[in-house]
């Protein structure tokens, strides 16, 4: 079955130092079958939480989370096997020293020989035109290059879901664009948060999280129509500093 499914899904987490917890999410309930799938929301919603769920980082407190038909607390090893999970901090991700090297380790399980995997690491590199930056340490490299390594070293292992927490964050437009067209290419299915409106417009279902909370779930237009309403009411009474220049006061 290839869809995502919530079943009555709440994350709680314990507040230091107090018995009381925090509730991250509640009660989510979704079956998400479509390829493209947008989450976005205000800082904080709780977007990374329910992405975190998809591979098992992040356990429901209450109900069950299943991947393509594994329940990703029974089945986690399946379910990591199948998602790749693409951080918003690439640094978070990479761990060895250049780009060549990690998107190599990537690929260690699924392919055992090394020239074979040496030639794939190659043309992985290449598709996201990182070849000439592939043996420089990771340290010398710009934060959106190693964005789109970090996704490149996922990509490589073919998953049969890419989970996306905010790819574009660090990307000029070259590299959004070029991240645009490799989202629209690809054929596994793709759930990502985002705060690049044009990037969630893209998608074919759109949910917007507020305070842990599905507060709208349908088409894309209408997802980002329903965000903007939502900040637009949240700035009612702040200076609105349209024009060019204009300085809160
Ligand atoms: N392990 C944790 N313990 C306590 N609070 C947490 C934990 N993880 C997340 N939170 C809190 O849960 C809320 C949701 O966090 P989350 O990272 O899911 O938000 P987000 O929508 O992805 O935000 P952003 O757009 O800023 O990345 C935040 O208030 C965050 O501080």
């Amino acid at each position: 079955m290839n869809s995502i499914h919530f079943d009555g899904v709440a994350v709680r987490v314990a507040v230091d130092g107090s018995d009381t917890a925090k509730t991250l999410l509640h009660n989510v309930s979704l079956e998400l079958p479509e390829r493209r799938i947008g989450v976005i929301g205000a800082n904080g919603s709780g977007k990374s939480t329910l992405l975190r769920l998809l591979n098992g980082l992040v356990t429901p407190s209450e109900g069950t989370v299943a991947v393509h038909g594994d329940d990703t607390v029974a089945n986690v090893r399946r379910v990591r096997g199948n998602v790749g999970f693409v951080f918003t901090d690439p640094l978070s991700q990479l761990v060895m020293p250049t780009g060549r090297e990690d998107v190599e380790l990537s690929l260690r399980r699924s392919v055992k020989n090394s020239k074979e995997r040496a030639a794939r690491a190659e043309a992985v590199l290449a598709r996201f035109g990182l070849l000439g930056l592939a043996d420089q340490s990771i340290y010398e490299l710009s934060g959106g290059e190693r964005q789109l390594l970090a996704l490149a070293a996922v990509l490589a292992v073919d998953p049969k879901v890419l989970v996306l927490d905010e790819p574009s964050t660090l990307l000029d437009l070259r590299n959004r664009e070029l991240l645009r067209r490799t989202i629209a290419s690809l054929d596994q299915q793709v759930i990502m948060s985002t705060h690049d409106l044009d990037l969630a417009l893209d998608m074919d279902r759109v949910l917007v999280v507020e305070s842990g909370r599905i507060a709208f779930d349908g088409g894309a237009a209408a997802g980002v129509a329903h965000y903007r309403m939502l900040c637009a009411a949240e700035l009612e009474g702040f200076p609105s500093g349209t024009r060019t220049g204009d300085v809160p006061r």
